[in-house]
């Protein structure tokens, strides 16, 4: 398989931003030993026209390698948390208090074309429902050499040959024909495949998963969830994964927030949290695992 690096250039093979010579172990203290590419500090968000505070106060950090989970119901906040990383808020929305640093910079000090430049090449994102983000009357391939083109600075014939090479490495089979094919071609696992390969196309050093897996059966959910594990492996890259599926996040994350209306409710390592939960929702989120299996995160006592 083709490896991926957040680092180096596009076409080699690459080694990982080291993430096995980090300490292993629960994300906050790991955090002490290496710079964290994303902070998140006490980040809430309101809505500036009814005056409403809808996040009330996010706080994590995440370094190369790491992955932090956001897990809870629908409408608790965790996609809003996610847009204003990428200071991508809806209209009208904004971060009220606390702060947002990506590698270092607070975004807030960002202007647009700073953040033009950051997103896809610092931060990237893949969300449910790859379709809407592609354009169905475009091959896939090309949209995917549009990215490396314009962000990494590759000449056209480099950028498909880049490609070719990132469909491969997100374990499409026959990346060749994919390239040449249109959205309405492909099932959801292989859409939701060509969209991490965009979204990997400009090497981030952070990439956030937001119910990425949800639209899909098990199984194929089962193989994204591997891909995402590999890249973190092999690129060093640093993970923010949502979903409201607690088993989704056991099965990648090192540090789990559990959110409900706007609250981080429970918050840590995500052993602690899935066998030491002390919220009750929390508690609530692992009795309703059944559909996805996170009895094998769980001993038997614990899941019963
Ligand atoms: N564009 C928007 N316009 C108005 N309200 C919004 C918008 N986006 C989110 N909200 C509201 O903000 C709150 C938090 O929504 P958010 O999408 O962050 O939740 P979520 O936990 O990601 O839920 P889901 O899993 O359904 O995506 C909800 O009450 C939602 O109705």
């Amino acid at each position: 398989m083709t490896t991926l690096s957040a680092k180096a250039a596009p076409g080699t093979t690459l080694s990982a931003a080291s993430p096995a010579t980090e300490p292993v172990g629960e994300l906050s203290t790991a955090g002490a030993t290496a710079a964290p590419v994303l902070a998140v500090r006490g980040v809430r968000i309101s809505d500036r026209v009814t005056d409403r505070e809808i996040v009330h106060g996010v706080s994590f950090e995440l370094t190369p390698g790491k992955t932090v989970g956001i897990v809870g119901e629908s409408g608790s906040g965790k996609t809003l948390t996610c847009r204003a990383t990428l200071g991508i808020l809806p209209p009208h929305f904004e971060v009220s208090a606390g702060s947002v640093e990506i590698a270092g910079t607070d975004i807030a000090t960002l202007t647009p074309q700073q953040w033009t430049a950051l997103r896809g090449a610092t931060i990237s994102a893949v969300f449910q429902d790859p379709a809407s983000y592609l354009n169905p009357s475009i091959r896939v391939g090309a949209q995917i050499a549009e990215v490396i083109r314009v962000k990494k600075g590759l000449k056209r014939r480099e950028a498909r040959h880049r490609a070719v090479e990132l469909l491969q490495a997100v374990q499409l089979r026959d990346p060749e024909l994919v390239y040449g094919q249109y959205t309405h071609e492909l099932s959801g696992g292989m859409l939701q495949r060509v969209l991490i390969a965009a979204a990997i196309a400009a090497d981030p050093q952070i990439l956030i998963a937001d119910e990425a897996t949800t639209a899909l059966d098990v199984t194929v959910q089962a193989e994204i969830l591997d891909l995402l594990a590999e890249l973190r492996e092999q690129a060093g890259l640093a993970l923010v994964v949502v979903s409201h599926d607690l088993a989704v996040v056991a099965q990648l994350c090192d540090e789990v927030l559990v959110m409900r209306e706007g609250e981080v409710v429970e918050q840590g390592p995500t052993s602690d949290v899935l066998h030491r939960p002390r919220h009750e929702y929390t508690r609530l989120l692992i009795a309703e695992h059944d559909q996805y299996g996170l009895e094998k995160f769980l001993t038997p006592q614990e899941a019963s």
